[in-house]
């Protein structure tokens, strides 16, 4: 048996090249490529309509390219033989049969793809479901139904995780948990890929980032160099009594300057002994000179202006 036929998704990288969906009006991606490392969980972030949903579900073969290719182990999903066992994809809450509880809608999926009935069991306890495994799924919450769908995922102890928005509807302990969750299955070494638009929880729980506008890739990069990318947008705090004699000082200089509602000065285009030596040169008494850093939300804020995403 070759290397290749004993792990189909070689080693999980997921390669999307020049990737394109023209739907009759829409082009809701287009010339798309990004690459997804494995032992790393990505983020893949767009605004509203951006076309996440769609990449990924070419990459799972539930919707055909119009031109370009996306591949997972230098495969395509539809090439893969088992392909449970190899790539797991949570793409909405997880629907079931009302009636059916929760245990035993695993085990049918266990059942249909050839994997070991107590395999149920485990992925139930995997994401802490056991003492509702015999409660029926109507009765589920929207949280219980997300760790549900990502039990399903877990069935063939896949080496590729593909989740779209796995954090909507759960609580913070939830979401505490969901984090947790997905960098233990990213040290094990599996491949994570995650899309969602809850920038912090994705700041936390990142290592690297995508980011697509309008069917477009604005950035990829780990999230620190992307972050770092934009460290030229860092924004000075400065809390000062001369805040008046200060700003005229600073933008004699060039600095932007603004004030919010408390008075405190956000100096922009200067870095920070600038404004100190400013300070020092007006007199001014500093109670605060801070640097902020630019974080996800700012960052994503700025990549995507004016690249609408709904179209
Ligand atoms: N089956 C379809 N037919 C026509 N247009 C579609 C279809 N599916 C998606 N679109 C359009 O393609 C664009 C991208 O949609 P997509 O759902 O992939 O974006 P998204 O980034 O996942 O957005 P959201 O975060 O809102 O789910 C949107 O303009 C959407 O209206």
């Amino acid at each position: 048996m070759s290397d290749g036929q004993r792990s189909p998704t070689g080693t999980g990288q997921i390669v999307v090249a020049g990737l394109t969906k023209q739907y009759k009006n829409v082009r809701a991606v287009n010339d798309l490529s990004f690459t997804v490392e494995p032992g790393r969980v990505t983020g893949f972030l767009g605004p509203n309509g951006a076309g996440k949903t769609t990449t990924l579900r070419m990459l799972l073969n539930l919707v055909t390219p119009t031109s370009g290719s996306a591949t997972i182990g230098g495969r395509r999903y539809a090439d893969l033989t088992d392909p449970l066992r190899h790539v797991g994809a949570v793409l909405e809450a997880s629907s079931a049969h009302k009636g059916r509880t929760g245990l035993n809608h695993l085990r049918v999926i266990a059942a249909a793809a050839g994997l070991p009935k107590q395999r149920a069991d485990e992925v139930l306890a995997m994401v802490g479901l056991t003492p509702a495994a015999k409660r029926k799924f109507k009765g589920y919450s929207l949280g219980m139904k997300q760790r549900l769908g990502i039990a399903a995922a877990m069935l063939g102890d896949p080496r590729v995780l593909v989740l779209d928005e796995p954090a909507n509807g759960l609580d913070p302990e939830g979401i505490r948990w969901m984090r947790g969750f997905l960098k233990t299955l990213a040290t094990e070494g599996r491949t994570v890929l995650v899309s969602s638009h809850l920038l912090s929880e994705m700041q936390l729980l990142a290592d690297d980032v995508v980011i697509i506008a309008a069917g477009q890739l604005v950035r990829q990069g780990p999230v620190d160099q992307v972050l770092g990318s934009m460290a030229q947008t860092a924004r000075i705090r400065v809390r000062t009594p001369q805040a008046a004699e200060l700003t005229k000082a600073l933008r004699e200089q060039a600095a932007t300057v603004e004030t919010d509602e408390q008075g405190t000065l956000l100096v922009a285009g200067v870095d920070a002994p600038t404004v100190g030596r400013a300070a020092l040169g007006v007199q001014a008494e500093l109670h605060e000179l801070t640097t902020e850093r630019p974080d996800l939300e700012r960052v994503f804020l700025e990549l995507t202006a004016g690249k609408a995403g709904i179209r």
